[in-house]
C-alpha cells in the first residue's frame, strides 16, 4: 500500500494553507504537502503525485474581478513553464483517476469558477453556477447551522447525521445557478449536501443571519455526482478540535470538531480507493 498524500495549493492571496493540511494529517492522511502555485506551474510538484487536493480559503488575487475569477483563467488556461503541457490537463486526469477534491470557500468559488462544480453533464470545465456578493452587501464572519442531505453521493459527508456547526467568513457567498433546470438537477441529484439552517437541523434557513448570504434554496456545499468533488463555503479546517467552538470553556463537547469527520472520510476513501 502507498502512502496517502493530501496536497494543499497556496499562493496568490490564499490565507487557510496550514489549517487545511493540518485537518488532513490529522483526519488520517499520511502526509499533506502545502505547495505554493508557482511550484506547481514550474514543473517542480506534480498533481499525479497526490490522492487528494484541497483549495483553501482566502482572497485570491485580492478577489479582484470576483471572488476566485483570476486564479479560475489561470488554472485553465497556463501553460506548465518550458513546456506545451496545459495545467489544467494535470486537473482534468487528477479528476479523471478517481481522486478526491475539496473546495473551502475562496476554493468552492474556484472550482465553480473553473466548471469542476457541479459538473452535471461530465468534468467538461464548464461553468453553470457562481457565488456572488452577500444580499446583506457586507462580509459575513459568523457561525453557521448546516443540515446535511443525507441522500447525497458526498463522499466526505458519510456518516453525519443531521448536520454540522462551521464558521463561515465571505463577502462572496450567495449562491445562484444560471438556470432553473440547473437548480432542479442538483436537488434531483443531492448534490446541494449542506444547506444552512437552524439549531435544530430541521428546514432549510432562508432568512439571514441563519441563512449568511441569501444562497438559492440556503445551498452552502455542492458536490458533483461522483460525490468526491466537494465545494462549501463554511469552513471545515476551522473546526477540528473542541477548543476552536466559540462556547468550548461553557459546553461539553465531543475533542473531534464538526469538520474534522470530511478529512477523516477523505482519508479512508484514499487507503481504500486510492493507494
Ligand atoms: N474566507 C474566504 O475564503 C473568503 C472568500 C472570498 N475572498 C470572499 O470574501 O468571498
Amino acid at each position: 500500500m502507498t502512502r496517502t498524500r493530501a496536497i494543499v495549493i497556496t499562493g496568490n492571496g490564499t490565507n487557510c494553507e496550514t489549517e487545511a493540511a493540518h485537518a488532513c494529517r490529522l483526519g488520517g492522511f499520511d502526509e499533506a504537502v502545502i505547495a505554493h502555485i508557482a511550484e506547481i506551474l514550474s514543473g517542480e510538484i506534480r498533481l499525479d503525485d497526490f490522492h487528494f487536493l484541497n483549495l483553501t480559503g482566502g482572497f485570491l488575487d485580492g478577489d479582484d474581478l470576483g471572488s476566485a475569477k483570476a486564479q479560475a483563467n489561470r488554472l485553465k488556461y497556463a501553460a506548465l513553464h518550458g513546456s506545451d503541457e496545459k495545467l489544467v490537463e494535470q486537473f482534468t486526469r487528477f479528476i479523471n483517476d478517481g481522486k478526491l477534491v475539496l473546495g473551502v470557500c475562496n476554493g468552492f468559488q474556484l472550482m465553480v469558477k473553473m466548471g469542476m462544480l457541479p459538473a452535471l453533464d461530465g468534468n467538461n470545465l464548464q461553468q453553470t453556477v457562481t457565488l456572488c456578493h452577500n444580499d446583506s452587501g457586507r462580509f459575513q464572519d459568523r457561525w453557521c447551522y448546516l443540515k446535511a442531505d443525507t441522500a447525497s453521493p458526498c463522499i466526505f459527508t458519510k456518516g453525519i447525521e443531521k448536520g454540522m456547526y462551521l464558521p463561515v467568513r465571505h463577502g462572496e457567498g450567495k449562491f445562484l445557478t444560471d438556470t432553473p433546470e440547473t437548480l432542479a438537477r442538483i436537488e434531483e441529484g443531492h448534490l446541494a449536501v449542506l444547506k444552512y439552517s437552524d439549531q435544530s437541523y430541521s428546514a432549510p434557513a432562508m432568512e439571514f443571519p441563519a441563512n449568511p448570504n441569501g444562497s438559492t434554496n440556503a445551498i452552502a456545499g455542492l458536490c458533483d455526482p461522483t460525490g468526491r468533488l466537494f465545494g462549501l463555503m463554511p469552513h471545515p479546517e476551522a473546526f477540528v478540535h473542541y477548543t476552536q467552538h466559540p462556547r468550548w470553556t461553557r459546553e461539553q463537547l465531543p475533542e473531534a470538531g464538526d469538520g474534522l469527520i470530511l478529512y477523516r472520510n477523505a482519508a479512508e476513501y484514499a487507503r481504500k480507493n486510492l493507494s
